[in-house]
């Protein structure tokens, strides 16, 4: 278990980086040897399903099998089932199989079958691994959707049909529960459609350890692949010391709310509140502060014609609920162009993301210390301000060059911040090229889906404010932080992912001694 002020981060790589490690090692014969450790790493994962489920002895195992060493992984996994007393299926979905492999099954009394048998307790996907191109249509094997309704459904490596990088993955793709994966986590796992077809991840190491390039993309843990050996740790959390005072602690401005979207500044102003923080201004309307300050009654409001005269605060949040009335755009404006003078951090938000076009105009760029953190539909807009149709098409939800990985990692290239691309799994990119991608997930099983609620965006921003007022790190480790929390916080409050709360119930789960508004 990790520490709540700590992070697990864990090297992520492309189908190809995999590849290319293996490479050295097949050539030096040594190809069966990291089959039988993937077969292995299968084959226990497997097992301890069956024994939560009962027992192995006996249990029925059927693997959808193709024709490469995707399949050969499940055959090998196979056998070892079948020494534990497991009756092991396997159906030839190219009416082929690696021979050694298929060998050692028959050899060790494994059945090759037309149908899916009845019942089949765990039913293994080993169709297609990292060597799957163009588009993918599901086996038409008998019995298969009748098992599928009944069996617990393990990825081997990888859901047949998922793109190991982008995570793109065609109708015919069979949702697993659990995916044990080979060598390293694959980024398809994490990214698009992939995220949440894996289920939970499991990482078998096969020694590729030595072989595996330098990756400049990260998981967020903690799941429970958490035990890879090149596990490395994010920057913790920096707790108040005890001479500090508010100042010293660390200050957030805030300028959110609108007459239009007064909840906006209100969820804001208390997620920040809630993180912890020295100090929390409020940036907005008489009507707006009314309101926020009778809940949050710790908040400083100012009225926008005075910010200028307020001490400047550490960090910056612009955009939550502004709407789109010019004159809050120009103070929030104002207010951008100081943060890129003194270089403080900065968040833009929801309309605050409007302010992107004209820095570009003025300056080409945002700056370092600026993170973005658009949703899929706003990071479309501003790559239609850029013009840029490639990025435009990365950020499709399932065309056929859909990447948010690679998405995030170019518009923080063309804009030089640092950018959040929110979803079920967020992006988080810097202008260096690095990336963490945080999964949300439950127990180790992707899906917090009550964060798909109004409000939940303008949490996370005051708790980025918070984070980037009152640590000194990075904008990626501060992102990464503040993504988890605001996860956890969620999974904490639906640990059975029913998408029962609102927005205002994360800020009291981020802080239950906070005050309820
Ligand atoms: N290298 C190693 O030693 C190790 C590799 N490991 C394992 O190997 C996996 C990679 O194995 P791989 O390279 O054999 O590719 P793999 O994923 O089985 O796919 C090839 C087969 O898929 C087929 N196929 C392709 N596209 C398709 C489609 N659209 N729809 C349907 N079928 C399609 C294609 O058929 P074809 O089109 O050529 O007839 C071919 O038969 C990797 O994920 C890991 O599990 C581990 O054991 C560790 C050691
Ligand atoms: N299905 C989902 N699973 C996990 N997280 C989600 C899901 N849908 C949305 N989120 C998260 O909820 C937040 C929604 O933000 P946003 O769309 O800006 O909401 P709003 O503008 O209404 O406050 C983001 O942090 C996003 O990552």
């Amino acid at each position: 278990m990790t520490r709540d002020d700590e992070l697990r981060l864990l090297p992520v790589y492309r189908g190809e980086q995999i590849r290319e490690a293996e490479a050295p090692l097949i050539e030096a014969g040594r190809g069966a040897e990291l089959m039988r450790r993937a077969a292995y790493g299968l084959a226990d994962c497997v097992a301890k399903i069956l024994q939560r489920r009962g027992r192995v002895y006996g249990a029925t195992v059927t693997a959808m099998v193709g024709s490469g060493n995707n399949g050969a992984d499940a055959l090998y996994a196979l056998s070892f089932l079948r020494r534990r007393g497991a009756a092991v299926r396997a159906v030839l979905v190219r009416g082929c199989a690696h021979q050694a492999s298929l060998a050692a099954f028959q050899r060790a009394g494994g059945r090759v079958v037309e149908s899916v048998p009845e019942p089949t307790e765990v039913l293994i996907d080993a169709v297609v691994g990292t060597g799957f191109s163009g588009d993918y249509q599901r086996p038409q094997t008998p019995g298969l959707e009748a098992a599928l309704s009944t069996a617990t459904v393990v990825a081997c490596d990888l859901p047949s049909g998922v793109d190991a990088d982008t995570g793109q993955a065609g109708d015919g793709v069979i949702s697993a529960e659990h995916t044990v994966t080979f060598g390293g986590i694959k980024q398809g796992l994490l990214a698009g459609a992939g995220s949440h077809l894996s289920g939970q991840l499991h990482t078998a190491d096969i020694g590729l350890g030595p072989h595996l390039p330098k990756t400049l993309v990260r998981a967020v843990s903690p799941h429970p692949a958490a035990d890879v050996a090149s596990a490395g740790r994010g920057e913790p959390l920096r707790s108040p010391a005890s001479t500090d005072h508010k100042y010293s602690r660390g200050t957030v401005g805030i300028h959110a709310g609108s007459d239009q979207f007064p909840g906006a500044a209100q969820l804001s102003v208390g997620a920040a509140v809630a993180t912890g923080v020295g100090m929390v201004t409020l940036v907005a309307p008489e009507t707006v502060r009314a309101h926020v300050v009778a809940a949050w009654p710790e908040t400083l409001g100012v009225e926008p014609d005075q910010q200028g005269r307020q001490a400047r605060t550490g960090a910056t949040v612009l955009g939550p609920g502004l709407g789109n009335d010019p004159q809050r755009l120009n103070e929030a404006q104002a207010a951008l162009e100081q943060c890129l003078d003194d270089g403080s951090p900065c968040v833009l938000d929801a309309s605050g993301l409007q302010l992107i076009r004209h820095q570009l105009h003025q300056r080409g760029g945002l700056g370092h210390n600026v993170l973005i953190t658009p949703h899929l539909g706003e990071a479309r807009r501003i790559a239609g301000d850029l013009r840029d149709q490639v990025l435009g098409r990365m950020l499709a939800t399932d065309g056929p060059k859909s990447d948010p990985v690679e998405a995030a990692r170019r518009l923080s290239g063309s804009l030089d911040c640092f950018v959040l691309l929110k979803g079920a799994t967020t992006v988080i990119a810097a202008p260096d090229a690095e990336v963490l991608l945080h999964r949300a997930q439950t127990h180790g099983r992707p899906g917090v889906p009550g964060l798909a609620t109004a409000g939940t965006g303008d949490v996370l921003c005051g708790i980025l404010g918070a984070l980037a007022a009152t640590q000194q790190g990075s904008w990626l480790d501060v992102a990464a932080h503040a993504v988890h929390r605001h996860t956890q916080a969620a999974a904490g409050l639906d640990p059975r992912a029913e998408a029962s709360f609102g927005a205002s119930a994360l800020i009291r789960a981020l802080s239950p001694s906070a005050v309820a508004p």
